[in-house]
């Protein structure tokens, strides 16, 4: 076909580095048209009585978007913004620009993927290919030393035969010369208003979440340059105020501004040079249990949860609202450790995976609320939400996941003697 062009939908792979479609895409075609819309629903109220997006990580995908939009503008192209849902405007954009296919990057969340089955069928009707990409992982699914419904659903064993049969593929170069379609309207950014928000929205205050491919790859540099802070070693005895390591990572990797594989090979890199230390196996470890939760939505969907009627409204968004959900959002519980780690979440949009054990323990299991309100909240205020890491965390403080043979690492009592430790430790958290 002469003048071949693709029509590129980012979602969350806002990236050159590391992006097999759009790679792909560019070798496939005569010319590209990136696409990202910016989708209501993801800016909803939910039944939980909360909203899919906060005001941070918000901002933090427009800045991403932004990031993107502007290395393709370097290149001489652009990216086209759409404030709307897929399905209303895909069909209109391929006749539009004459596309003859549409590439992507497949989700597993049960709403993500239900976005893209539809958009699928819609291009169907014009007999127009949708392209599925796999590339939010460190490992590929092809490469995986079984398939998708063998992957063992207990932790420990999913990663011995992973790490022992499966390899890490090197990462696809950033592409240094892309043809656009033509175009004259590329849309506009929407504003934190237009999305629904105050301007603003409150403060933004944590340095290292700025949005975008360029600002994740710089963090990712500092994070491993030479005598930054990575090197040190933890403090071997933990203690409840003093979380340990944390990368950072996670927000930049939901929105895809950077890979997994990109992280990885840069860790193994600095560990060449510098030599292993257990931050290092932390931050490959996380990336595993990441692939971990993805693939476990990926094999079982929602039946990843063994909770019977998940599916249907566990939660009555209508039901009255339970006082010791509304005290622990707000960091008002009266246990000093969890307010403090609730109000670092309503601050700053992220908290490290210890204060997250804990405050999701304290919430299903010292408090008796329902896990899926916990999610949910986090689901609003996480910078770095993402569903399978998210819901399936959850699922695991609950017991409720797959893994019953392990806990998947989960230790219940000794989280609780974590709480009790800050209790009886409180002023240092007044
Ligand atoms: C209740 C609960 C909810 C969570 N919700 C999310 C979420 O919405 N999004 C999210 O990315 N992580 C979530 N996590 C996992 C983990 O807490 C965060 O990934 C981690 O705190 C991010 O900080 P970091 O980048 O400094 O991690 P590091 O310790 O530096 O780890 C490196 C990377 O590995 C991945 N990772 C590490 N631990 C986990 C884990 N247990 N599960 C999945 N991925 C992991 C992350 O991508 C992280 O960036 C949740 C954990 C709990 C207990």
């Amino acid at each position: 076909m002469r003048n071949k062009k693709i029509l590129v939908w980012f979602r969350n792979d806002l990236r050159l580095h590391d992006n097999e479609m759009l790679v792909e895409a560019i070798a496939k075609s005569d010319s590209i048209l990136p696409v990202y819309f910016f989708d209501p629903r993801y800016f909803e109220d939910t039944r939980f009585g909360t909203v899919k997006t906060g005001a941070y990580r918000a901002r933090f995908l427009v800045e991403s978007v932004l990031s993107l939009r502007n290395t393709l503008r370097k290149m001489g192209g652009d990216i086209l913004l759409i404030h709307g849902r897929p399905e209303d405007h895909i069909k209109d954009l391929v006749t539009q620009f004459d596309i003859a296919e549409v590439y992507h990057h497949r989700e597993v969340g049960p709403e993500e993927t239900l976005i893209s089955d539809d958009v699928e069928d819609l291009l169907w009707e014009l007999k127009i290919n949708l392209k599925h990409f796999i590339g939010h992982t460190l490992y590929n699914k092809e490469d995986l030393p079984f398939p998708i419904k063998d992957i063992p659903d207990v932790f420990a064993q999913f990663k011995k035969k992973t790490e022992r049969d499966a390899i890490v593929k090197s990462c696809f170069l950033s592409p240094e010369e892309i043809t656009f379609v033509e175009n004259e309207n590329w849309g506009e950014l929407p504003s934190l208003i237009e999305l629904g928000f105050a301007e603003n929205g409150g403060n933004f205050g944590a340095a290292y979440a700025i949005g975008g491919e360029d600002a994740g790859l710089e963090h990712l540099k500092s994070l491993l340059a030479e005598g930054a802070d990575i090197y040190l070693k933890t403090n071997g005895k933990s203690t409840v105020d003093k979380p340990g390591f944390s990368s950072h990572l996670s927000v930049w990797l939901t929105l895809g501004c950077l890979s997994p594989r990109k992280v990885y090979w840069q860790v193994k890199d600095a560990e060449r040079e510098f030599g292993s230390n257990g931050n290092f196996n932390q931050m490959l470890l996380g990336l595993l249990w990441r692939d971990y939760f993805r693939f476990m939505f990926k094999k079982h969907g929602i039946a990843f949860f063994q909770e019977k009627g998940l599916e249907n409204d566990i939660i009555d968004a209508t039901a009255s609202i339970d006082p010791a959900l509304e005290n622990w959002k707000i960091g008002h519980t009266g246990n000093p450790i969890v307010d403090k780690y609730m109000k670092e979440l309503n601050d700053t949009g992220f908290i490290p995976h210890p204060g997250r054990l804990l405050v999701a323990t304290f919430l299903i299991h010292v408090l008796g609320v329902h896990w899926t309100c916990g999610a949910a909240y986090f689901e609003e205020k996480l910078i770095d939400y993402a569903p399978a890491s998210n819901w399936g965390n959850w699922a695991s403080v609950a017991g409720v996941d797959k893994d019953t043979k392990s806990k998947n690492g989960f230790d219940l009592s000794k989280q609780i003697k974590i709480l009790d430790i800050a209790i009886s430790d409180s002023p240092s958290f007044a």
